[in-house]
């Protein structure tokens, strides 16, 4: 399989590099040879947004400024200054690589239509700055006389030059598509998914978005550069704020997280214009109107286009192979991975008398809501630790505190000894604990696998050079974290994984959300009402699945209102009433204590003690 990619790969290269030789020659060659230089320019930078939009989920409209920097620190080097080709190559990169940092933490906490401004207000400045700065851009002059590198006199002409051009579209390309079928591209996808799902199953989002800023404004300016040196001269009215809307325009029409497909979209959104010229002064309308109509009819662009008809082929061919969910009988006979075994597990925590998470004079208050009221509870190795309580009395807050989505107020979390209170989500799904939500919270346009395999982030390292270079150890690690992601898959009764999350039903994406937070191996799992919404037969399952993963060792902490599962379950129970913890140990004692009755249980609460 890689090596059909590899040789793919060598076969586009060889007609990169010859197809342009077969063009002939005359006036109408030459400018479309210009042309075709341009659009790999345009496709190289719309790369870069399909990474930062098409995979991360941010907006961007500030490509073209990172166009600009790369083209401009580029001429600035070697025109002006006399630096070497391939060092002005070098610090250009070098230093878009920056700029894209300081927009990435610019933009850590703004999202959406906020984040959209920022970036144009970004690309702007930076248009100023080509402007205005004219000791050093020239101004509106430009700078002329820019060199091609260094084959000299071969690259002098503009085929050759298209032909090195297009290698460099095509190594970009597959740098990105490798990327994508990685534990990168999938932390990218999942941070625009669901942030917050990310975040908990380890994914550092804060961290994400600055590779994603940085990566595309890397590839902006590599664009820039090959642009500079192709056109031979720069000026700003290159690199303004209608340029960043045409790249936008090219990715989301090729299909924004799709590579092929933003690469056929900058070369359709370069070319339209020229045939459309026939048109005269209605050109510019017709262009238009194509575009609004692409989007609004086909969403997905033209890679969604494709992508259905593949779908649809594929789906005449194809019997549902899916394991039921209520498939009891098959799952017991499944074996539980070995990896999730409780060695591992006492390796980590050294002794089992341990208690593995302490909550201490836990307190959050939202303005005068004391969700969460001075809450303490110790949770012992191989424990199923359930908390229980009335609708609003500070269950799931408490579950947020520990995961460290909220900051607590006061009190203290003790995670195997290390306190964890306020740490972020992703260091605390590293250390171990993981969870799911009471809604939910799966990457919908993500596979099954997928889903799972996110889970996998903390455990691996690969880097993005390793990846896209094809390196060996991190095909190595990607085989790994697939097998390990369809063995978990199988245990919870999936045979098949390819299909998108959000077609499964209700009780499968909670079967994939548990699956996402076991993949890891950790210590804890918590898990906030997993039965809520599954019917009988599914809750049978759930309970089923999880007593046996209790077997293995896995410490449980379990919210949830059927008591029926509580009882059968539950080796300790801490009850919570208005934020207050009312009562908390085991459950013969818990569940026919006065108070506990009176405040959740009710008087017709029959306890049938196992
Ligand atoms: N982000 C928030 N902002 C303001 N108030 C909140 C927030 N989150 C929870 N609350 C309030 O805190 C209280 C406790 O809510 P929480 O969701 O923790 O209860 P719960 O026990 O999990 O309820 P349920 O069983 O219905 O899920 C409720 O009054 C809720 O309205």
């Amino acid at each position: 399989m890689k090596r059909t990619k590899s040789l793919w790969l060598l076969l586009l290269v060889v007609v990169a590099c010859f197809a342009p030789w077969m063009l002939g020659n005359g006036p109408q060659i030459d400018y479309f040879v210009t042309l075709m230089i341009l659009a790999v320019s345009y496709a190289i930078a719309c790369l870069g947004l399909t990474v930062v939009s098409g995979f991360a989920g941010q907006i961007s409209l500030a490509q073209a400024a990172f166009y600009g920097v790369g083209a401009y620190s580029f001429a600035i080097l070697l025109v002006l200054h006399h630096v070497p080709y391939w060092i002005s190559v070098v610090f250009a990169i070098l230093l878009t690589l920056v700029s894209g940092l300081l927009l990435g933490l610019i933009s850590l906490n703004i999202r959406s239509h906020y984040l959209a401004l920022v970036t144009i207000g970004f690309g702007i400045i930076l248009n100023l700055v080509f402007h205005n700065w004219t000791d050093l851009t020239k101004g509106a002059d430009g700078i002329g006389g820019i060199q091609r590198p260094w084959l000299g006199v071969l690259l002098d002409n503009d085929k050759f030059y298209l032909s090195f051009a297009l290698v460099v579209l095509l190594l970009t390309g597959f740098f990105i598509a490798k990327l994508k079928r990685s534990r990168w591209g999938r932390a990218l996808l999942a941070l625009r998914e669901n942030e917050l799902a990310a975040e908990v199953v380890g994914v550092d989002t804060y961290r994400m978005k600055l590779v994603a800023f940085t990566f595309s404004a890397v590839a902006g300016g590599i664009a820039g550069i090959v642009y500079a040196s192709g056109a031979r001269y720069i000026s700003p009215d290159m690199f303004t704020f209608e340029k960043s809307v045409l790249f936008f325009a090219m990715t989301l029409i090729g299909g924004s997280s799709s590579v092929t497909g933003t690469v056929a979209g900058a070369f359709l959104l370069t070319f339209l214009p020229e045939w459309l010229r026939f048109l005269n002064g209605m050109y510019l309308v017709i262009y238009g109107l194509a575009i609004i109509l692409v989007l609004i009819f086909v969403p997905g662009g033209l890679s969604g286009i494709a992508e259905n008809l593949a779908h649809f082929l594929r789906k005449k061919n194809r019997r549902s192979n899916t394991i039921p969910i209520g498939d009891v009988e098959r799952e017991q006979q499944k074996d539980v991975p070995g990896w999730l075994l409780q060695a591992d597990k006492k390796m980590f925590t050294g002794s089992t008398a341990d208690s593995l998470l302490k909550v201490s004079d836990l307190v959050l208050h939202f303005g005068g809501v004391k969700a969460v009221d001075g809450v303490s509870l110790q949770v012992l190795q191989g424990d199923v630790h359930c908390v229980i309580g009335p609708n609003g009395s500070g269950k799931s807050t408490l579950l947020n505190l520990i995961s460290g989505i909220y900051k607590p107020q006061s009190g203290q979390i003790l995670f195997a000894g290390q306190s964890i209170g306020g740490k972020k989500p992703s260091h605390i799904a590293r250390l171990g604990m993981t969870r799911t939500f009471q809604n939910i919270r799966l990457f919908p346009e993500m596979t099954v696998l997928e889903n799972v395999m996110v889970g996998l982030h903390t455990r691996t390292s690969a880097s993005m050079l390793q990846i896209g270079f094809g390196l060996p150890n991190a095909a190595k690690e990607e085989r790994a974290m697939r097998e390990r992601a369809i063995e978990i898959l199988d245990f919870v009764g999936f045979a098949e994984s390819n299909q998108l999350a959000k077609n499964l039903s209700y009780g499968q994406q909670r079967m994939v959300e548990i699956a996402r937070a076991l993949v890891s191996n950790p210590i804890i799992l918590m898990l906030d009402e997993p039965a809520a919404g599954m019917n009988e037969e599914e809750t049978r399952k759930l309970v089923h699945l999880l007593k046996r993963l209790n077997q293995t060792g896995l410490t449980i902490v379990l919210i949830e209102h059927d008591m029926a599962m509580v009882s059968s379950m539950a080796s300790q129970i801490t009850v919570l009433d208005f934020g207050k913890q009312i009562a908390s140990g085991l459950p013969d004692a818990i569940l026919s204590d006065e108070r506990v009755i009176k405040a959740y249980l009710g008087e017709d609460f029959e306890y049938a003690s196992s």
